[in-house]
């Protein structure tokens, strides 16, 4: 096995890989030091950088990975859906809340607490504990760890439902919905896997209207999924850019399909002296939403009723943004976007698009699920610098400069204005 990757054979022409060999006493030393450094709940804790962190967790999966047989993989794999089910059940039943409110419970008090039958409740925690999602500390005492608090959390809540009401089926759909139509990339939006897995004629966002539950998941899912420590706004001195000369009267920011208005948000913390409209654009159920149950920080923010595919009715605003927009829909649709809104540039306005730039070698996981996620649900997809580059010419825009602010999303804002 090659020791700097974790693979055997090494895939990585790795230094030293020809040398290096791993004994079963290196192996044993190496579950020692693993093993006490997951033992003690502030051991890794003490990591303060994100990098690194990723770095350690990655090469555990792969070490983990490479350690697995045959038939490790194929019960890894096969049952892999089991993972969400059980996810959702426990988010259901608040399994996961109880025992993090509580700091620990036994069974027979959960199932009483929670009104779940004694024998299912025994057997969901013994899964639960066997998947790392809770702790077994005895025979009938169980506690949360990291999982649980994630599961817990009210984002986490959001994510388990929304993938498991809509994403998992639509999945789960792929495979029919590419022998029927001969392996062609998903580029229909108006026929998906999403319709064939939920058996509706409806687009997704159309069916998500009627579902306000679901509805009520994804937007919350989409305003916790990206982690806000970081933001465009990191790699991009928007009141330099674009507000130096603003009055009250100048439009700075619209943010079109801006969900709860997250970003709205982030742009008036992060300048509270920035002098200027911001505007929220969403289709109706969106903004009525918003209007009734809004997010913590949500004023000096206008809400604005629009469909992005209709001609822009905000004229020569500063910035037009879209995150996570333009992944939704396949190019011709994108094309229609920045048609709409052409025409309502001013000069000085940019069209900010924050969104995926996939890596051509090595794409990390979460931006190849976001985009396997966008294949099946919508027919769209997320882009690599050049797909960009060519959607921007073939509506008459240019790419002004690409921004990455977020190394493991691969996020990164494109600036463009018209060519
Ligand atoms: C993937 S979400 C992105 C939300 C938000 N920009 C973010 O980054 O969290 C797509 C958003 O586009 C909105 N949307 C979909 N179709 C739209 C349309 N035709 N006009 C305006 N907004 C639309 C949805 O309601 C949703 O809020």
């Amino acid at each position: 096995m090659c020791f700097p990757c974790f693979l055997r054979p090494c895939n990585f022409l790795c230094p030293g890989t020809e040398t290096m060999t791993f004994t079963t006493d290196d192996a044993i030393a190496l579950v020692g030091k693993i093993e006490a450094a997951i033992g003690s709940p502030h051991a890794l804790a003490s990591i303060r950088d994100d990098a690194v962190r990723c770095k350690l967790r990655d090469a555990a999966s792969k070490l983990s990975l490479a350690l697995e047989t045959h038939n490790d993989v194929i019960h890894r794999i096969a049952y892999s859906p089991m993972q969400l089910a059980l996810a959702r059940v426990g988010v259901d039943t608040g399994i996961f809340r109880f025992l993090v409110v509580n700091n620990g419970t036994s069974a027979v008090e959960l199932a009483r607490e929670r009104k779940v039958d004694l024998v299912l409740t025994q057997r969901l925690l013994r899964y639960y504990q066997s998947v790392g999602m809770i702790l077994q500390k005895g025979p009938d005492e169980f506690a949360p760890n990291n999982v649980t608090e994630a599961l817990a959390w009210e984002g986490g809540r959001a994510g388990i439902c929304f993938q498991s009401d809509l994403v998992a089926q639509s999945l789960l759909a792929f495979p029919q919905f590419l022998r029927e139509t001969d392996y062609a990339n998903p580029t229909n939006a108006k026929y998906t896997p999403f319709n064939l897995g939920l058996k509706t004629e409806q687009t997704l966002f159309d069916w998500i209207k009627d579902h306000p539950d679901t509805l009520q998941h994804f937007n919350t899912w989409m305003s916790v999924q990206r982690d806000p420590r970081s933001t465009f706004l990191d790699v991009l001195p928007f009141d330099q850019e674009f507000a130096k000369d603003s009055n009250d009267e100048t439009v700075v920011f619209v943010d079109i399909g801006g969900s709860r208005g997250h970003q709205c948000i982030a742009l008036r913390r992060r300048y509270p002296n920035l002098r200027g409209r911001v505007v929220l654009q969403d289709l109706p159920h969106t903004i009525e939403q918003v209007k009734t149950d809004p997010l913590p920080g949500f004023d000096n923010i206008e809400t604005d009723v629009h469909d992005m595919f209709s001609s822009q009715t905000i004229k020569g605003a500063r910035a037009y943004y879209f995150r996570n927009v333009f992944h939704d829909w396949p190019d011709d649709k994108c094309q229609a976007i920045l048609e709409s809104l052409k025409p309502a540039l001013s000069k000085d306005s940019v069209v900010l698009i924050d969104d995926i730039v996939v890596s051509s070698v090595g794409a990390p996981w979460r931006v190849t699920l976001g985009d396997m996620t966008m294949a099946v649900c919508l027919a769209s997809m997320e882009r690599t610098e050049a797909e960009w580059r060519r959607l921007a010419s073939s509506t008459g825009f240019e790419v002004v400069k690409i921004l990455k602010y977020r190394e493991e999303y691969e996020d990164s804002v494109i600036v463009l204005r018209v060519a």
